[in-house]
């Protein structure tokens, strides 16, 4: 049965006075993630001492607190703790260096938690960790998170944590209590970097080639159009990919592959343009040499930027309606296509 905690009911705290060491008669309290039913309890101890008593419902799995440089879970430092069925307890503190198990760092962190006055207990089915920690003023960044539930991580030697069930990020007026959530660092960013790269790569420039392919009866019409949309698509391409190298030196993103196809993609796409400025004359011999290497450069960089379009939105975890966006642009483009070739081949 789970007992209910909450700041208006601050009573049974004041029993923990034997487990908790510190003082905790005068500590403000806040619910600071309503969903999962953290409540955080805290309150300037000293002239450099912060004292904190998180308290969470125990479902066996580990509980998390960070407190963020810039409002992610990377590079923030964090107090992790866990109590195992057995009664054993855990508590300790992580570099959170990336989002894999391998970067989060156990005993790492820029935290100075006061070891003597840490402390984890479970009561009524919840979860109570308190620590003090040496700051002049915590950061206002927090981020949360709740492990998986009956997998606790494994104690001596690794401690390893796994990847959390739940997580949030907020931000903490500590003068007032008020805290707000926030959207995971660059979020906007990495918006502007998906939407520009899939217009450009993903829908002009393929407009662009099939107005080539399909629209030269409509002569010099087609080149014209074909050659202002395929600028304003590289233009605005390369703007996303910028926007791809800023992302990737903000996150740490270790987002090498789609990097290596974004790249490949931008190279093609600069050959293409240079390619209409090195284009023989329409009768000359070589025109069909240099058709053939335009129109297979063109190709294969539309299927490049497809399969990158996909694997941005996989990395990012963008969700299905992008998938589905995006598909629903390939699946007219490919009936289009269909039609046009058809309608082609029957006037040969
Ligand atoms: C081995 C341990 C951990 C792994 C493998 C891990 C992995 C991840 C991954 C893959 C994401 C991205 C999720 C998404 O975009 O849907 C994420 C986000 C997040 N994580 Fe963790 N995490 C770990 C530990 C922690 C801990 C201990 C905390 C907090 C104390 C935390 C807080 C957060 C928060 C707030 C976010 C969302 C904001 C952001 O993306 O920066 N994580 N984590
Ligand atoms: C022309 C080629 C490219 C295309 C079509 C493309 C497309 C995408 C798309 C659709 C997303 C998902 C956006 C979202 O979540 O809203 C994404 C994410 C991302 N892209 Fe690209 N991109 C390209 C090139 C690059 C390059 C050159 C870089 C530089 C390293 C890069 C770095 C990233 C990063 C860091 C993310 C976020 C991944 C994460 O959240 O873990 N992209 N890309």
């Amino acid at each position: 049965q789970t007992t209910q905690d909450s700041c208006s009911s601050n009573t049974n705290l004041a029993n923990f006075n034997g487990r908790i060491s510190f003082d905790v008669s005068s500590l403000n309290c806040f619910s600071v993630w309503t969903s999962e039913d953290f409540i955080l309890r805290y309150s300037q101890a000293g002239p450099s001492l912060w004292s904190f008593v998180l308290s969470t419902p125990n479902t066996n799995s580990y509980i998390g607190m960070g407190f963020s440089p810039n409002g992610g879970m990377v590079g923030s430092s964090a107090v992790v703790g866990w109590v195992g069925r057995d009664g054993t307890t855990s508590m300790r503190r992580y570099f959170l260096g990336g989002q894999t198990p391998s970067q989060v760092l156990v005993d790492q962190g820029d935290l100075q938690i006061v070891g003597n006055t840490s402390t984890i207990f479970v009561d009524s089915s919840r979860i109570y960790m308190a620590f003090q920690l040496v700051t002049d003023q915590p950061r206002q960044r927090l981020v949360y998170s709740v492990g998986d539930s009956n997998n606790l991580p494994p104690s001596t030697p690794s401690y390893r944590l796994t990847q959390h069930r739940s997580q949030i990020a907020i931000r903490m007026n500590y003068a007032t209590g008020q805290s707000s959530q926030t959207k995971a660092p660059y979020s906007n960013l990495k918006r502007a970097h998906g939407i520009l790269n899939m217009m450009a790569w993903g829908i002009l420039i393929p407009i662009g080639a099939m107005v080539a392919r399909y629209l030269k009866h409509l002569d010099p019409l087609w080149f014209y159009v074909h050659s202002g949309v395929q600028s304003l698509g590289f233009i605005l391409g390369l703007a996303g990919v910028i926007a791809g190298f800023v992302l990737d030196d903000r996150l740490d993103a270790r987002v090498g592959k789609h990097k290596g196809l974004g790249i490949s993609i931008l190279v093609l796409g600069c050959l293409q343009v240079l390619a209409l400025l090195v284009r023989p004359s329409i009768d000359a011999k070589t025109r069909q040499y240099w058709n053939w290497y335009h129109h297979s450069v063109g190709r294969l960089m539309i299927l490049f930027a497809i399969v990158n379009i996909f694997y941005g939105i996989h990395l990012a975890k963008a969700g299905t309606s992008w998938n589905v966006g995006y598909g629903v642009v390939l699946g007219i483009y490919a009936i289009t296509i269909v039609i046009l070739e058809i309608k082609m081949l029957r006037k040969k």
